[in-house]
């Protein structure tokens, strides 16, 4: 095993990590990367991810953009896609160019700019991504979007999975791999129940966004691989 794996839980922690020549996978399982797989999936040409409101805002008045904000779980006035996977199945989306902040994982792409590689990782597409890592002669980092700085549930757990696809081609770089894979193979087979009772779920529930936690949840329902080609989020 000549490459390693290893996982930071927070943006914040992101510094603490050395990205250049790895592949950094980010993760925003609620929602933001299920929601950008689930574009890329259904046929969109691209994803630009924007951290902050002023800077999309700007794509508003452009022609050929679809635009996305959220904050807080809630879709913002004036932008008309919000951040749900449902959002992005209908054929306006195929051949589209969106635009998209959101608040964690818009956020967590932007500070993994160092990577060699940045992949866009959920379990929607997670034996995709693990089979293009596989296929790579790079250490993995994966970024963790988590809420607002804290760490969560549902993005450790996705860590723990891809943990668990590359335990054999990649060694454990530090201790939090470990957590993340001890923490995936305790509870995968109650994964649904689990992420009902996190957080994120909890203030998704409070909104009525009930149906996206369980297809957010979906393993492998698509086989795209979506990387960052410039600013611009494509299928590869
Ligand atoms: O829209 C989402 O689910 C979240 C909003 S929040 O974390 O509940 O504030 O945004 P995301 O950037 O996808 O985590």
């Amino acid at each position: 095993m000549n490459h390693s794996i290893d996982v930071c839980l927070s943006p914040n922690l992101i510094d603490l990590y050395d990205l250049k020549g790895k592949i950094v996978v980010v993760v925003d399982i609620l929602r933001a990367t299920s929601v950008m797989t689930t574009a890329l999936a259904h046929g969109a040409k691209e994803i630009i991810p924007v951290e902050h409101l002023d800077e999309a805002k700007g794509y508003l008045t452009k022609k050929g953009y679809l635009c996305a904000a959220e904050r807080g779980g809630q879709q913002i006035e004036g932008f008309p896609l919000d951040n749900s996977p449902f959002s992005y199945m209908d054929e306006s989306i195929v051949g589209a160019s969106i635009v998209i902040t959101t608040t964690n994982g818009t956020l967590a792409i932007k500070r993994s700019e160092e990577a060699d590689e940045i992949l866009i990782g959920s379990f929607l597409n997670l034996s995709s991504i693990a089979d293009y890592i596989k296929m790579q002669n790079k250490d993995v980092l994966v970024h963790c979007a988590g809420w607002k700085g804290k760490t969560n549930m549902e993005d450790t757990l996705f860590a723990g999975a891809l943990v668990e696809k590359l335990k054999l081609s990649h060694q454990l770089g530090c201790d939090t791999p470990h957590m993340a894979l001890t923490y995936w193979e305790a509870v995968k087979a109650d994964l649904s129940e689990t992420i009902a009772n996190s957080s994120h779920a909890k203030r998704l529930n409070g909104l009525n966004i009930t149906e996206d936690i369980s297809f957010c949840m979906r393993i492998d329902e698509y086989q795209v691989v979506p990387k960052m080609k410039g600013d611009k989020l494509v299928a590869v």
